[in-house]
């Protein structure tokens, strides 16, 4: 890991592109990255779409931290911005955490209006408490009648407010991606606002720089000659180069050593809240840790296979179940990047109907990470049927 140092010169904030398929997250990625190339060009480079959407399995030199995130700056702020491959991944992301986003673009064509995805993210959104969002009224260059422009607008803020977003004040930019891509100052132009209205819109998050260091791994990396490096963002607290740490999660804790720190190819002297970390783990074999774990300060966090949680089924209107869930379902459990099965224990309660709150006992078939509040989403097949909250550990 001889590398440059990262020098932390501007805020950095986690992003993301979110929104029905198709209607347009990469190809924005892309006309983002390529905007901010031609103004900024000393710290941004252009990532085309086929960069953004190919997913190299494993890296040969270096590390590259997340194959989803691209990293931008704007003139006052230091972005990672993650978009999603697909559908599936971009939810199983988004309720695990994975994808931790201080922020998110809703892209909705203007084309196409709310559809069914949109409505689905906006509601994950706000039960993973992604806190702010900006709209890009995608594809704005196909529709000429400005009349319809303003009703799919009118429509995107009543859906925001529906489920607890300020739609009155939330901003939404009428961009074309495509259009940018291939040059047109107007639309070139409309990515630059919509990137203002980011700057402007989207609050410095606090950070837990003093809590207890987490980070959930979501990446596990061999650097021949190195060792083992563990990549994902980072939750709390901070960790200096040298410092003990432990594995948590899946297993039996494992004690190490942090004996390298990197972001997005450049050495760190301490990772802190909210970075996109490397850590190389001393004396740990690639088999030794996985996704789904977390690399955590020494005795901060323990696992747990027992616990209650309450619970919210999901509507089909949300995406969830048609039908209702009766004792011992077991689905899969979605906690960070944890993805465990296990089993419900509905106690008096004889079944769950989709719309309901209820409070529950769940065992996991592995333990896991957690804490009293943490989030976790409930999954069968490519459907999220259920989010819930840890409320009390019981082994
Ligand atoms: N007219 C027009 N077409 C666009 C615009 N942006 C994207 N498209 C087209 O819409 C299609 C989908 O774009 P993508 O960027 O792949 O959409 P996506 O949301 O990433 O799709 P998934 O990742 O599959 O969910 C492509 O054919 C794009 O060329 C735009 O601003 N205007
Ligand atoms: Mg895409």
């Amino acid at each position: 890991m001889a590398k440059s140092q990262f020098v932390r010169t501007k805020p950095h904030l986690n992003i993301g592109t979110m929104g029905h398929v198709d209607h347009g997250k990469t190809t924005l990625t892309a006309a983002i990255t390529k905007v901010l190339a031609e103004r900024y060009p000393q710290v941004n480079s252009y990532v085309s779409f086929d960069g953004i959407d190919r997913a190299p399995e494993e890296v040969q030199r270096g590390i590259t931290i997340n194959i989803a995130h691209v990293e931008y700056e704007t003139a006052s702020r230091h972005y990672a911005h993650v978009d999603m491959p697909g559908h599936a991944d971009y939810v199983k992301n988004m309720i695990t955490g994975a994808a931790q986003v201080d922020g998110a673009i809703l892209v909705v064509s203007a084309l196409d209006g709310s559809m069914p995805q949109t409505r689905e993210h906006v509601l994950l959104a706000r039960r993973v408490g992604v806190p702010h969002l900006v709209v890009a009224m995608n594809k704005a260059d196909a529709v000429a009648d400005t009349e319809l422009l303003d009703l799919v607008e009118l429509e995107v803020r009543e859906l925001l407010s529906e489920y607890g977003f300020p739609g009155d004040e939330v901003p939404v930019v009428r961009v074309s991606a495509l259009r940018a891509l291939e040059g047109d100052p107007r639309w070139t132009q409309s990515i630059a606002d919509l990137l203002d209205a980011v700057d402007g819109y989207v609050p410095e998050p606090p950070r837990d720089l003093a809590e207890p260091f987490l980070m959930p791994i979501e990446n596990v990396l061999t650097i021949s000659g190195r060792g083992t490096v563990v990549t994902g963002a980072v939750e709390r607290g901070t960790l200096r180069l040298g410092e003990p740490v432990e594995v948590v999660g899946l297993g039996e804790p494992i004690a190490t050593v942090a004996t390298g720190l990197e972001t997005f190819g450049k050495s760190l002297l301490a990772a802190e809240a909210g970075d996109n970390a490397a850590v190389l783990l001393r004396g740990v074999k690639r088999d030794q840790v996985a996704r789904g774990q977390v690399v955590a300060v020494p005795g901060s966090v323990r696992a747990h296979r027992r616990f209650r949680a309450e619970l919210y089924a999901l509507t089909a209107a949300e995406g969830g179940r048609h039908t209702p869930f009766l004792a011992n379902y077991r689905p899969q459990f979605y906690f960070r990047t944890a993805d465990v099965a296990g089993a419900m224990d509905l106690g008096e309660v004889p079944m769950v109907v989709p719309g309901d709150t209820v409070s529950l006992g769940v065992v996991l078939d592995r333990p896991v990470a957690m804490a009293a509040g943490l989030g976790f989403a409930v999954r069968e097949g490519n459907r999220t049927v259920a989010a819930g909250t840890v409320t009390e550990l019981l082994d």
